[in-house]
């Protein structure tokens, strides 16, 4: 028997030859059979094709949920523990562990976000020094301030400049920063007010911000004059920070007026020599401890760099929102689209306020907003995975003899350790997915986590990663 070849430029199906004998007409239904067999294998490779364009484009989509902890601690004898519930934390660690190579080729956008941080502690501090200062919430304090305080608030004044430039730069705005951060201008770069607090700066896109600074460098220079001129004036105040941070004076103030800047975010006090340094590049973990607080939701596309996590061929579309009151109405335009919804909640919260509602515990609004969640019916079908997030602080808090009990009345005189309290908040949480969900068949994936330990937080972000799969195969019908 002739091989069945065929002519890609020859009419087709051929004419039927009158003359058509048996060997003409296996030939040609051989021919046909190979013909139906290439174009079976074209429309199957363009259908994956367009398959994998379809999931690259609309990769699982991924809605970062929690409330924004602008706080005010609740009793004057409680320390203020870490801020927000760490959305834009998880977010980071997702880019380091599936973008490697992008996120550490962005750490440098960071480091005028660093060394802001850095800025206003110490601006803070000097602020809280000023004889003027109002931000005080204890009326004895009235420390007599020696002559080595009164030269390092001298010497550290340019830093105010700094701060002023370094906002600007980062925000895109051009106000000028009010150093006792008490503006009620609505323009300000600066999230709520609050007394025991270094203020942070707010930008409205994470994307928008990092394309601000690289818009700002001259081409093929890495640093702006702006740039260059700050950390100068940083670096030469190297010395003066480190000794008004040790100072006993300042560590009495501070107190004195029951603020604990270490506990805060965006704390770099001390790593200054460090940071400082002519060749500082900043690091995964000084990354993760960056603060800039979110406005207004933003869309992140996390391209899965390496061959292994790209399995399915999808990239992760995140949605980071921000997490404050007068943000949460904005969640919802994401409810019908969302694969997977990853709520935060931050444990070490139990003994705070809101600042927007002084009266409102932040544990029972993170309980509150997860019980919303959980009863949404435009949800019901949307997987949860609960991060009961910063459980370092409540571990440090814990182990510093505040009473989970004085706030939480309910636990009564169970064991005041983390073990025992993480599981109680775990089951309480677990009770009131069970409780509220419209679809009593909906699955919640709860973890306990530190968001800035970049290692424990893989192996959570691997098995969100084996929960969307999942997710994704049993929609596309092959589980
Ligand atoms: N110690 C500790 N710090 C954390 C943890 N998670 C986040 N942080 C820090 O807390 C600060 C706030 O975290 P973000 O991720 O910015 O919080 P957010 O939820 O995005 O806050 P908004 O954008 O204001 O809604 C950052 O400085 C983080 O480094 C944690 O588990 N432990
Ligand atoms: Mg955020």
């Amino acid at each position: 028997m002739r091989a069945a070849r065929i002519d890609p430029e020859a009419a087709w199906p051929p004419p039927i030859s009158p003359d058509e004998n048996d060997d003409d007409r296996n030939v040609r239904l051989e021919q046909e059979r190979e013909a139906k067999r290439v174009s079976d294998a074209i429309d199957l490779a363009l259908n994956v094709e367009r398959e994998n364009k379809k999931k690259t484009i609309h990769g699982a989509k991924i809605l970062l949920l929690g409330p924004s902890q602008h706080i005010f601690s609740f009793f004057v004898n409680v320390r203020i523990g870490q801020a927000e519930s760490g959305k834009s934390t998880i977010l980071k660690n997702m880019q380091l562990h599936f973008s490697p190579s992008v996120f550490h080729a962005e750490a440098e956008l960071w480091r005028p976000v660093i060394h802001l941080n850095l800025v206003r502690s110490v601006n803070f501090i000097l602020n809280l020094l000023s004889p003027r200062s109002s931000g005080t919430t204890s009326p004895t304090s009235t420390l007599p301030l020696d002559d080595s305080v009164r030269r390092l608030i001298f010497s550290l004044a340019p830093l105010k400049s700094v701060e002023t430039s370094l906002t600007q730069r980062i925000s895109g705005s051009t106000i000028t920063v009010n150093h006792d951060h008490k503006s009620t201008n609505i323009d300000t770069p600066y999230a709520h007010y609050n007394p025991a607090k270094a203020p942070e700066i707010a930008v409205r896109s994470g994307a928008g911000w990092k394309g601000l600074l690289k818009f700002r460098r001259q081409p093929g220079v890495l640093s702006s004059p702006e740039d260059i001129q700050n950390r100068r004036i940083i670096n030469a105040c190297v010395d003066d920070i480190i000794t008004l941070w040790k100072n006993p004076i300042v560590q009495e103030k501070l107190r004195q007026e029951e603020i604990s800047l270490k506990d805060q975010p965006g704390f770099f006090l001390e790593d200054v020599q460090r940071i400082s340094a002519e060749e500082y590049l900043p690091t995964p973990d000084d990354v993760l401890r960056a603060r800039v607080s979110t406005i207004g939701p933003e869309e992140h596309r996390i391209p899965m760099e390496s061959s292994f996590e790209n399995g399915n061929g999808k990239d992760w579309i995140v949605y980071d929102v921000g997490g404050d009151r007068s943000q949460r109405a904005a969640w919802a335009q994401f409810f019908d689209t969302v694969t997977v919804i990853i709520f935060l909640a931050p444990v070490s919260a139990f003994n705070q306020a809101l600042a927007e509602d002084e009266t409102v515990n932040r544990l029972a609004d993170s309980m509150k907003l997860w019980r919303m969640i959980c009863s949404n019916k435009l949800l019901a079908s949307v997987d949860l995975i609960l991060l009961l997030n910063k459980i370092d602080i409540l571990d440090a808090q814990l182990k510093a003899g505040v009473q989970f009990s004085k706030y939480v009345t309910s636990y009564r005189d169970k064991p005041n350790e983390t073990e025992a309290v993480s599981k109680y908040l775990l089951d309480m949480f677990t009770a009131l997915h069970k409780q509220h969900s419209p679809n009593k068949r909906r699955k919640m994936h709860p973890h306990l986590t530190c968001a800035i330990d970049t290692k424990a937080t893989a192996t959570v972000i691997t098995h969100i990663q084996e929960v969307i799969l999942i997710k994704t195969l049993s929609q596309t019908n092959i589980l």
